[in-house]
């Protein structure tokens, strides 16, 4: 794990956004095309302000969650709405999204559906996530229901995950396809969150989610 620490928010947050923006053109040069997965919550919304209006070729960009929480786009809480509203304007309304939802009481009746959608968009070529202070990243909650088999090799790409701190049920990718980014960035913000950071690091995946994707991965930290 690399760990970088900014003296402000503004700071990370802009110059996190540079570098995702230049890792994303590396990838266009090069292939042609990208995938950028991102978080939802309360963190990245300033990264998603600045990456909206970068100048590189959005429409050969293809924008996922981490995780979705089942509810629908007009809900304060979907993560899908977040992303629309923040990042996908500007210069990058012209990239795809991939869902992670879609209308239906549960995300069982869905997932094969969603996992076609997103099968041809892997590897994630740029990945951000969050971190709780719980130490879940993605849905991949500690105590949660299927995180067991989320954390294992050979799980699918996508998985629904129960848990008491989630709140709704959700849908998250799994640490796989996770690990298999090319580039991976952790954004954490506080002293809770970097305290957590720490504890990770001496737990395992099941007690710390965040553990399953650290070793390869830049953490970016403001106070
Ligand atoms: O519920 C979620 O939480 C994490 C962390 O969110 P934050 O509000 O503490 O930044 C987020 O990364 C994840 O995508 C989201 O669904």
């Amino acid at each position: 794990m690399k760990l970088e620490t900014y003296p402000d928010r503004e700071m990370m947050m802009l110059q996190v956004a540079n570098v995702i923006a230049g890792q994303l053109a590396d990838f266009l040069r090069r292939e042609g095309r990208a995938t950028l997965s991102v978080p939802g919550g309360t963190t990245p919304g300033p990264i998603f302000d600045t990456l909206s209006g970068v100048d590189i070729d959005w429409a050969n960009v293809a924008v996922v969650l981490n995780d979705e929480r089942w509810v629908p786009e007009s809900s304060e809480r979907s993560n899908t709405r977040l992303v629309r509203q923040r990042l996908l304007r500007g210069r990058a309304a012209q990239a795809r999204l991939v869902p992670l939802y879609a209308p239906a009481e549960t995300p069982e009746e869905m997932l094969a559906a969603l996992e076609d959608g997103l099968r041809p968009h892997l590897p994630i070529s740029v990945l951000l996530l969050g971190m709780g202070a719980d130490m879940h990243t993605a849905s991949l909650f500690p105590g949660a229901d299927r995180l067991e088999e989320a954390l294992s090799a050979d799980a699918p790409l996508l998985l629904p995950m129960r848990a008491e701190a989630a709140g709704e049920p959700r849908v998250t990718l799994t640490a796989p396809v996770l690990r298999e980014a090319f580039n991976i960035h952790i954004l954490i913000t506080g002293p809770e969150k970097r305290e957590a950071l720490d504890r990770a690091m001496s737990l395992t995946p099941m007690e710390a989610p965040v553990r399953a994707v650290l070793d390869n991965a830049t953490v970016h930290w403001a106070e």
